[in-house]
């Protein structure tokens, strides 16, 4: 089966395929950006991608929320992954000497704190083991990656501080994807769905209508996003998360209220949680 995600090989996002597919016979597929593993599976280069979608300090991932819009793939897996940043180093790099830290945004989002504590300047890449690669190849000392310790075995790199995200609880969960859902998702009542709701008037009380739907139908929500239309500033769409799987006839309902309200509802999948 032909995985896709983010490389190249050392992200969390290779350790989150990784121990997701643990039981299965993968040949990973590494790509460069997030929206490229969204096309593979959209394309149908690849079985299945895994994107990261939320992280708990920064927030939603906006490449992948973006992504899902522009591509029609589905929803067929959910991961949550412990996030523990390292500062990496070429071995001999001192901490005192650093005046850059290179990595993917996120990440960087996730230690600011320890980057102006050392007053270093930052610098974006790909993802975080291309960070940990080029300052490898670069053979710079006055620089440092935030990675993994997995990208550091890869690169052979130190770690010259640890754990520099900010608060301890730091993990991100990613989505699995896959072209369409080939499989009807067996919940035991424990599935979520995600729903991409697109209002087609600007009105009074748009989010208050969608958010009524689901309270007087008695369905929980678990996440809410809103994206910006990109056509108009002011006007958005919004992802909606529930704690009711796909087949659920209360989820069913509310879609169909919302259309008849002149929502564009769409649905982006249907899932079970797995902690890794
Ligand atoms: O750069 C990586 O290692 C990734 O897999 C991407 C990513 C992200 O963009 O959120 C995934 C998990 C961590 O939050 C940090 C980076």
């Amino acid at each position: 089966m032909k995985i896709a995600y983010l490389g190249p090989k050392g992200t969390f996002s290779e350790e989150a395929a990784v121990r997701y597919f643990i039981e299965d016979d993968v040949e990973p597929i590494m790509y460069s950006s997030i929206f490229e593993v969204l096309e593979a599976v959209d394309e149908g280069k690849v079985d299945k991608g895994i994107v990261p979608i939320e992280n708990a300090l920064e927030g939603t991932i906006t490449m992948t929320t973006d992504g899902l819009i522009h591509h029609d793939v589905w929803i067929e897996g959910e991961a949550v992954l412990p996030v523990r940043l390292q500062l990496l180093g070429n071995p001999g790099a001192k901490l005192k000497d650093i005046k850059e830290v290179w990595s993917i945004p996120p990440a960087l989002a996730q230690c600011r704190m320890f980057t102006r504590e050392i007053h270093a300047e930052t610098k974006h890449y790909s993802s975080t083991a291309a960070a940990a690669e080029a300052i490898q190849k670069e053979a710079r000392m006055d620089a440092g990656a935030v990675a993994s310790e997995w990208a550091a075995e890869t690169f052979g790199l130190e770690v010259i501080q640890q754990d520099i995200h900010d608060n301890d609880c730091n993990s991100t969960r990613f989505v699995i994807i896959t072209k369409s859902p080939k499989h009807r998702v067996e919940t035991g009542g424990k599935a979520k769905s995600m729903l991409l709701i697109t209002p087609t008037e600007d009105r009074p009380g748009l989010l208050a209508i969608i958010l009524n739907v689901f309270s007087s139908l008695g369905i929980n929500l678990t996440w809410i996003e809103s994206r910006p239309t990109k056509k108009k500033l002011g006007t958005y769409r919004f992802f909606i998360e529930t704690a009711a799987g796909i087949e659920d006839d209360q989820l069913q309902r509310a879609k169909t209220i919302l259309e008849t309200y002149g929502y564009d509802v769409r649905t982006l999948g249907s899932y079970i949680k797995k902690e890794l």
